[in-house]
């Protein structure tokens, strides 16, 4: 299902001052798609995240989720369409009181699941996430990532279109945040469910959406395809969270001069496996040594990152820039800081 933000805003009233903590802003997430939302603490993405469900309503503008207009909807019909959008938690919000069957059992008695149904639908979500096991078990005997798994199950048990994660990693640690954006992938292939994802960490976005929408101040400063993102970002903010992956560091014995120059290059998608180097050893007089480098993998995509230092006549240098800058699939990488 589709998520269409129309001239949205949000301005809460806070000791008598404005917050825009949305300003107008208008974007299309596609149906079956996976979308993320990175930005700063403050930004401005748990706001955009609590409109599509109209746990915030919008100060201006209009918000389609599949063909419903959101701020349209009685009270009745918005409690229905809720359930058809789930939202998983950094801090999972489980009921510590009740089992995970329990935990689950809870959001289908409130959509009115048939009774004699509802443990058949429990196996099957337990199942889906892989804790077949922990039934009868209480949240306070599980691991978070457990615990974030039962979320999970819990955000899909009636069957939603789309599925909205609030910093559902943030409080995992690396493994297991691998394991849980490996489930989101997963369900999203198997259930076709759009999944909207917010985040303040880039490895996160790398790992599992398809296109990214950066927040800064209240507004969506560049959108795009994630790929694209990380390996041309616009926005200083954007270059900000792509550093990382661009920050070699040179060590301090090695200088730049006009006649030892060092060239971080880019290689992009599939030019990341071909061997540049060869030619550059075969085709200039040059010396020509590896500081460093590395290949990302953006959403299984080569990035191919290598910072060289290039020793040798000027001109010789030249020659090899401006081939370089010829060359399909490699840039010149500016480096970040
Ligand atoms: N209920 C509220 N009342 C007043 N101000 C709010 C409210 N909720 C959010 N804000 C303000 O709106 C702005 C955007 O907040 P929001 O929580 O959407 O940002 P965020 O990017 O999700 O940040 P974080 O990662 O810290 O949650 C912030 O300035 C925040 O203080």
């Amino acid at each position: 299902m589709s998520i269409v933000f129309k001239d949205v805003s949000k301005t809460y009233i806070h000791k008598g001052k404005e917050i825009n903590a949305l300003r107008p802003t208008s974007l299309t997430i596609h149906e079956g798609e996976i979308f993320g939302l990175i930005g700063f603490s403050g930004a401005g993405k748990s706001t955009l995240l609590r409109l599509i469900n109209m746990l915030e309503s919008p100060s201006s503008g209009m918000i389609h989720v599949g063909d419903d207009e959101m701020t349209g909807l009685s009270n009745k019909d918005l409690r229905v369409k809720r359930q058809k959008i789930g939202m998983i938690f950094q801090q999972f919000n489980l009921i510590e009181s009740k089992t995970v069957a329990e935990n689950i059992e809870f959001v289908l008695k409130a959509a009115e699941y048939p009774k004699g149904q509802r443990d058949g639908r429990i196996d099957q979500l337990l199942d889906l996430v892989g804790l077949s096991d922990k039934k009868t078990v209480y949240p306070k005997n599980l691991s978070g990532g457990q615990k974030q798994r039962v979320g999970i199950a819990r955000a899909l048990a009636n069957d939603p279109d789309v599925l909205l994660s609030d910093e559902a990693t943030s409080a995992l640690d690396p493994d297991t945040t691998k394991t849980i954006l490996n489930l989101l992938k997963r369900i999203n292939k198997e259930l076709g469910i759009t999944i909207v994802v917010i985040t303040h960490e880039m490895a996160v976005i790398k790992e599992l959406a398809e296109r990214v929408g950066v927040m800064s101040d209240g507004a969506v400063i560049e959108l795009g395809d994630v790929y694209q993102i990380f390996s041309e970002p616009k926005h200083e903010v954007t270059k900000g969270f792509v550093q990382d992956i661009y920050d070699f560091e040179v060590p301090a014995h090695i200088v730049e001069t006009s006649e030892n120059r060092i060239i971080t290059l880019k290689f992009l998608r599939e030019s990341a496996e071909e061997n540049h180097l060869n030619k550059l050893y075969r085709n200039y007089d040059l010396s020509i040594s590896i500081l460093n480098g590395r290949v990302e993998y953006i959403n299984g995509i080569p990035l191919g990152i290598l910072m060289l230092q290039v020793s040798g006549e000027s001109d010789e240098i030249r020659r090899l820039i401006e081939s370089i800058d010829k060359t399909p699939g490699v840039e010149r990488a500016e480096i970040y800081d």
